[in-house]
């Protein structure tokens, strides 16, 4: 009789700093009991990884700073992981599925070596158009979201300049871009990859919701600094955007809920072949 209940690692990158991203993450993840259980990982502060023969699921979570430094030892155990995460799916039949979300997504496309990752001019923050490629129009993930769809955004890094001949090598696909700036001369950066069928990512938030960028602007100085970035009106438009059904809420129930169910299905399947 195999395991019935799938066990899902989240690998918390936030270095110990408040966040809303835990809750939220806590929050989806709790939807799906009891067929899964989950533990939590502190990678940054205690170095804490997950035995890969224990976990199904893997979700990692957004956290401060740069993404392209770390203190040498939790980084380099944390790329271990991923790279025996991949291994693991090209040698057997039950898979390990893994979500990367923010700056975990950041350090699995440099790790993968499919784009560059640059500091923004300014920090992206607050409620964002996200644009579907073709490949994202039909990737699983984004099933019951719109085109474009909307989702929190909070970074001041940014995944560009995609190595495409990288990307085909590997066959990964880019599954969302930042919304057109024409009046900018940015690039517009990547806010999704699918790395393989297992192994996916977003730049943006999927499992924030509107009380977790309400709580974060009940600090005064994070409210102003947002305020006098994006003007009087267009914050107000983004709060108002919080309030919409199809926006933050949607993205909310339905991306993580994808990503979950698709695996579990998975595994399910996988797993009870295997029992037969
Ligand atoms: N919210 C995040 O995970 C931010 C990612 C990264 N530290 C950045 O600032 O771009």
């Amino acid at each position: 009789m195999y395991n019935k209940i799938i066990k899902i690692a989240i690998l918390d990158m936030y270095n110990g700093e408040p966040n809303q991203g835990m809750r939220c993450i806590i929050d989806v993840v709790s939807r799906f009991s009891p067929v899964v259980s989950f533990e939590i990982f502190d990678v940054r502060i205690k170095c804490e990884f997950p035995d890969i023969d224990k976990f199904d699921i893997y979700i990692s979570t957004g956290g401060p700073g740069n993404p392209l430094i770390g203190d040498g030892k939790w980084d380099v155990k944390y790329y271990k992981l991923i790279d025996s995460l991949n291994k693991w799916n090209n040698e057997n039949d039950i898979k390990k599925h893994v979500l990367f979300i923010c700056h975990s997504f950041q350090m699995a496309c440099l790790h993968f070596g499919l784009a560059t990752v640059t500091k923004r001019s300014d920090t992206s923050f607050g409620v964002m158009t996200i644009h579907k490629t073709k490949e994202g129009l039909v990737d699983p993930l984004f099933q019951g979201l719109a085109d474009p769809f909307y989702a929190i955004d909070s970074r001041d890094y940014q995944v560009v300049q995609p190595k495409l001949s990288i990307f085909t090598k590997k066959g990964a696909k880019i599954i969302s871009l930042e919304k057109i700036r024409d009046y900018v001369q940015y690039e517009r950066a990547i806010m999704a990859v699918r790395f393989t069928d297992y192994f996916v990512g977003t730049q943006f938030h999927p499992e924030a919701d509107p009380i977790s960028f309400l709580s974060h602007l009940r600090n005064k100085d994070a409210k102003e600094k947002i305020r006098a970035m994006k003007g009087k009106r267009k914050f107000r438009n983004m709060l108002e955007d919080l309030l919409d059904d199809d926006k933050i809420y949607r993205t909310n129930e339905t991306l993580i809920p994808n990503f979950l169910r698709i695996a579990i299905n998975d595994l399910m399947k996988t797993k009870k072949m295997l029992s037969n």
